[in-house]
């Protein structure tokens, strides 16, 4: 019951643009920043290396991706074209060459020296996990610097993961928690950019957006 009125009374503040946290009394803010599409520039790694490995095949522009799940629009496109799509980012080497998305590592430093402020980059790994993890983890240490790699959250369930804020451009993250402790503030890229703004979701429209000023709402 008190649990129950504890989680209304959260429900009622992220409503109204408060905090929970503010709510808990706790001073620090807990920022969990998704990996790709947030701060590694997945989509257009994968787009550059498919070519490279398929160059006669068709393929989609960023321009026209849409849905989150690049396999199921190559799929969609001739059926053999979702294994080749997945081959991709199962390859050596995939993860850990992302560039950086445009601000995003310079950001991401500034957020993490910020006062009351913890950032933790909260990640999906694909099941295939041969290179993934590994990688992820070098991408974070060459990218971030090796005190970064304390902050790396790898789980396939990022409702489970408590924080304040999460930034993330996959539009629906659902898990085994029905009410994750954070926001989903949802970061435009080019597979979610069409999709209709939602009065509850926030956006993120890239790092030269107004993050200090979503963390900030956040206080
Ligand atoms: O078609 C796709 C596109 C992406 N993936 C993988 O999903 C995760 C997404 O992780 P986030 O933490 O939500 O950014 C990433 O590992 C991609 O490689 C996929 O499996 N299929
Ligand atoms: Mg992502």
């Amino acid at each position: 019951m008190a649990l129950q009125l504890q989680r209304g009374a959260r429900r009622l503040l992220l409503h109204i643009g408060g905090s929970a946290r503010a709510f808990s009394g706790n001073p620090r803010l807990r920022v969990l920043l998704d990996m790709d599409g947030v701060i590694a520039d997945f989509e257009g790694g994968f787009l550059k290396k498919y070519r490279q490995k398929f160059p006669n095949e068709p393929f989609i522009s960023l321009e026209d991706r849409r849905g989150f799940w690049v396999s199921t629009q190559y799929g969609e496109l001739r059926g053999d074209l979702c294994d080749k799509a997945i081959s991709i980012w199962e390859s050596k080497n995939f993860f850990l060459e992302l560039e950086p998305l445009p601000g995003s590592v310079e950001a991401v430093k500034a957020m993490a020296t910020m006062e009351n402020t913890d950032v933790f980059i909260c990640t999906s790994p694909i099941k295939h996990y041969a290179h993934c993890p590994y990688e992820k983890y070098a991408w974070v240490e060459k990218h971030l610097g090796p005190d970064f790699l304390e902050k790396v959250i790898l789980t396939r369930d990022k409702t489970v993961v408590s924080g304040d804020i999460l930034i993330d451009d996959k539009p629906d993250i659902l898990g085994v928690e029905p009410n994750p402790s954070w926001e989903h503030v949802l970061f435009t890229a080019c597979h979610n950019k069409h999709l209709r703004a939602s009065s509850t979701q926030r956006r993120l429209l890239s790092w030269a957006d107004d993050w200090r000023g979503v963390l900030e709402s956040k206080r």
